[in-house]
C-alpha cells in the first residue's frame, strides 16, 4: 500500500478484485498487497458475486481450471453474465493469467478441450484464440527466465512457470491492437495446435507469444504469482489501471 501522494495531487483508491470462485487467486491478493504505485492506495478484493464485481475498479482473473471456473461461476446467480459484461467491457481493467487468458480469449475462440463445451470464454482480448494445455499436463510444467523488455529493470529475466499452459492459437484481425510483450524462443515452443479443429489454422508466428496486451486488457499464459516478482502486476497497474482512472 502506498501513502505517499505527489504534492497537491491527493492520491486515489484504487480496488482490484481477484476472482476467488477456484484456482490460485490468494497468490494474487499478496502480491496487490505489496504493490507500491505512487499516489494511490490499493485495496484488494477477494471476488465470489456480481456485488463484490461491481465494487472493483479492475479485475485479475487466476490460474486454475478455466472450466471450473465458468462452472462455479454460472452456479453463483447472476455472476456469470456479469463478469462476461465487465470483461468485455473495454474501458475496465482484466488481467487473466493461465485459466484467466482461457476465459479472455474470443467466445469462439478456445480449442484444446477434451468436451465440446469446454471451449466457451468470456471475451476482453479481441481476435485472441487459445489452445489449452499446448505445453502438456501437470508433469511438463516448468519454468523459465524471460526476457520481457516492458517491465522495470528490462534486463533482469522474470521467472515464468508454465502449469498447463495455453498457447497462442491465433490473433484474429479486430479494431484495437494486440501487443506481443513476450514471447519463448523456438526451443521452449511446442509443435503449433492442429491444423483440422474448428479454430481452423493456427498461425505458428504467434505460438511462441506469452504475453500480450490489448488497452487496459493483459493476459499472460504463465503464472507470475509464484514466482516472488510483482513487476508484471506493477506493469498492470501502471499501465492498465492508473491510466484508466
Ligand atoms: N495453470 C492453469 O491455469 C492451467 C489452465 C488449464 N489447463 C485450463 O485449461 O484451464
Amino acid at each position: 500500500m502506498t501513502v505517499g501522494a505527489t504534492t497537491g495531487v491527493l492520491p486515489s483508491r484504487l480496488v482490484i478484485g481477484v476472482l476467488a470462485l477456484q484456482g490460485a487467486f490468494i497468490e494474487h491478493i499478496h502480491y496487490l498487497e505489496r504493490l507500491d504505485v505512487k499516489g494511490h492506495y490499493i485495496t484488494a478484493l477477494a471476488v465470489r458475486n456480481p456485488e463484490e464485481l461491481e465494487s472493483c475498479h479492475a479485475l485479475i482473473i487466476p490460474g486454475g481450471e478455466s472450466t471450473a471456473i465458468t462452472r462455479v461461476a454460472d452456479r453463483t446467480p447472476g455472476m456469470l453474465p456479469a463478469l462476461q459484461a465487465f470483461v468485455a467491457d473495454p474501458s475496465r481493467p482484466v488481467y487473466g493469467t493461465c485459466a484467466g487468458m482461457i476465459l479472455m480469449a474470443d467466445a469462439d475462440g478456445v480449442g484444446g478441450g477434451k468436451r465440446k463445451n469446454d471451449g466457451s470464454a468470456w471475451g476482453g482480448m479481441t481476435g485472441l484464440r487459445v489452445w489449452r494445455n499446448l505445453y502438456g499436463g501437470q508433469l511438463e510444467s516448468f519454468e523459465f527466465p524471460l526476457h520481457i523488455p516492458s517491465l522495470s529493470e528490462p534486463h533482469r529475466p522474470f521467472n515464468a512457470i508454465f502449469i498447463r499452459a495455453p498457447a497462442v492459437h491465433s490473433l484474429k484481425q479486430s479494431n484495437a491492437e494486440i501487443e506481443r510483450l513476450a514471447s519463448l524462443p523456438p526451443d521452449c515452443v511446442p509443435a503449433p495446435p492442429p491444423a483440422d479443429s474448428p479454430l481452423g489454422e493456427p498461425d505458428i508466428e504467434t505460438t511462441p507469444v506469452v504475453m500480450l496486451r490489448q488497452g487496459r486488457k493483459l493476459v499472460t499464459s504463465f503464472h507470475p504469482e509464484l514466482s516472488g516478482d510483482t513487476r508484471i502486476h506493477e506493469y498492470w497497474v501502471k499501465h492498465c489501471v492508473v491510466a484508466a482512472q
